[in-house]
């Protein structure tokens, strides 16, 4: 006989989306089951953020131990252990781990089962030798990694993000399908650590980004040796001797064959809606992910869905941000709207590529002429200079009446600066403010007023403030 549980809120999965709902929902007090069949933390603690920030850490540190031509350290190779930089991986999980933990959340007053959960109807869910009819429910399940239907992929050992943080020793050729921040955050790593890298990416690489700055990142894996294919899709794979041969198409029409010998895919995420029971709680779904309206509320009223599975941006700040919607919703019933213009992201690789808001082209389609686009380069910056990191460009668009509608950032810290112009976008910030601040001298985050300035570059040309500066000199 399975045991009843009658919690306020029941919620499956332990990752981003999931651990925020439960801790936040159990600093009011409110009772709360929280259901997880693997790791705690998900995939951004264990086979996501956090080990793949890890690994490029470790690749910068290899880079930097080469010395640095423009500040006369010429250090020459440098001795790379593949698994010791593994080692730092796994400590960095390891330090993070606690505060995911299932020992933490119990001392937070949840209840916590480590089980597989599906619903058998629409206001109830199994786990193990458990039933939970709860008030409300909240699917944070996550996604995985897409396996295209590639010929020759089942019968060749690939790695997918599960798998990859867990080779101890360099890959002497790894081969990625996939050119998204996935696939090619981890080719510099790699790279970096010692391995010789080819990206196979079916259409442009890094595409959901501003293709301008997204070519600096590319022009700088290139300088370091990483081979990027575009617009060449992988078609089939098939083991050899030496490795795995992958063949793929180029735009031209010609196959490019390569022979790896590690092959990652990393060919964007499927969400986890299999064997949840949507069915039986009357929750619509599609191969994109579980399908909300803006509250994140699903077809049925008491289910909610947060995160990789609710079928938007994949980001564990999204998730995050959308388990504090889903707590607004279910503790105060205050009415909550997802708002993906306001959603920054970061590509870690060096250049750092950061964007916030709209991106160009999505605020010319909204606003047409009346859209700036304000540009200030690394080079004309002199921290950068000092620092020599003068590779790099911020824009910023701004429409109407001067308001900030996006930003888009490549190079040094981009991730950081990217920061500042989030908070500036959400307080719904004009270019009259950005420009108006006092940044300290010098400092990368100067770009940022650097351009904002130039939004007023035509006024000291008007013929009405010259007027008026020369009859207010008039006074004495
Ligand atoms: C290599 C890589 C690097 C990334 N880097 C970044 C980054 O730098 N920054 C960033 O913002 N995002 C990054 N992401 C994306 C980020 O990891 C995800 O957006 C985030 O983890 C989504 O959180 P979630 O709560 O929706 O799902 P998850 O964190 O995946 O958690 C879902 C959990 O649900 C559990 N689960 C699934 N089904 C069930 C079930 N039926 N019963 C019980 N439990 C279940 C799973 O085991 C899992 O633990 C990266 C992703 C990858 C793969
Ligand atoms: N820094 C970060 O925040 C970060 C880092 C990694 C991942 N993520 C999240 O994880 C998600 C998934 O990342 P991703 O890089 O796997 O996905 P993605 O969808 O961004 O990129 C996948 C790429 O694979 C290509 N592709 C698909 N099939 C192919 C084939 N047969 N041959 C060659 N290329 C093919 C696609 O054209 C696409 O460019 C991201 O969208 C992001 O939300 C975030």
């Amino acid at each position: 006989m399975a045991k009843l549980l009658t919690p306020d809120i029941c919620v499956i999965g332990a990752g981003s989306g999931g651990l925020s709902v439960a801790a936040a929902a159990a600093a009011f007090g409110v009772d709360v089951v929280l259901i997880e069949k693997g790791k705690m933390g998900g995939d951004c603690l264990n086979y996501g953020c956090v080990p793949s920030k890890a690994l490029l850490a470790a690749g910068k540190a290899a880079k930097q131990g080469q010395g640095s031509a423009a500040f006369g350290i010429h250090a020459g190779a440098a001795e790379i252990s593949f698994s010791e930089a593994n080692d730092h991986v796994r400590s960095v999980i390891a330090a993070i781990e606690p505060h995911d933990s299932q020992e933490r959340f119990e001392g937070l007053g949840v209840t916590v089962l480590r089980e597989h959960g599906q619903f058998t109807s629409p206001d109830c869910v199994s786990a193990g030798d458990h039933e939970i009819k709860a008030r409300r429910f909240v699917i944070a399940a996550g996604s995985s990694a897409l396996v295209p239907p590639i010929p020759g992929l089942d019968e060749v050992p690939y790695l997918i993000n599960e798998t990859l943080f867990n080779l101890r020793e360099t890959p002497e050729h790894l081969g990625i399908i996939g050119g998204g921040p996935i696939g090619l955050e981890m080719a510099q790593a790699h790279r970096r650590l010692g391995a010789k890298v080819t990206v196979f990416e079916a259409q442009t690489a890094l595409g959901k980004d501003d293709p301008e700055l997204a070519g600096i990142v590319l022009d700088a894996l290139k300088d370091e040796g990483i081979e990027i294919l575009q617009e060449t899709a992988v078609e089939r794979v098939e083991k050899t001797g030496d490795g795995i041969a992958v063949t793929a198409r180029n735009e031209a029409g010609d196959t490019v064959t390569q022979t790896v010998s590690h092959l990652l895919v990393a060919t964007g995420r499927a969400p986890n809606v299999d064997s949840l029971g949507l069915e039986a709680a009357g929750v619509d779904f599609s191969k994109k992910g579980i399908t909300v309206d803006k509250g994140l509320r699903t077809s049925n009223r008491k289910i909610y869905a947060i995160g990789d599975i609710a079928g938007g941006l994949q980001f564990t700040h999204v998730a995050g941000y959308q388990a504090g919607l889903v707590i607004r919703s279910i503790l105060f019933r205050l009415p909550v709207s997802m708002d993906n213009d306001q959603v920054p992201w970061v590509t870690y690789t060096s250049p750092e590529l950061g964007h916030v808001g709209l991106s160009e082209a999505a605020a010319r389609d909204r606003f047409g002429d009346k859209v700036k686009v304000l540009t200030a380069d690394y080079s004309g910056n002199d921290r950068a200079q000092a620092e020599a990191v003068t590779t790099g460009r911020l824009k910023l668009i701004a429409g109407p009446g001067g308001r900030l509608l996006g930003a888009e950032i490549v190079g040094a810290q981009a991730g950081e600066i990217i920061n500042l112009l989030s908070l500036a976008l959400s307080k719904k910030l004009k270019m009259k403010d950005l420009a108006g601040f006092i940044a300290p001298y010098p400092t990368l985050g100067e770009l940022v007023r650097r351009a904002a300035i130039s939004y007023y570059a035509d006024m000291p040309k008007s013929g009405w403030l010259r007027f008026g500066i020369g009859i207010l000199r008039k006074f004495g």
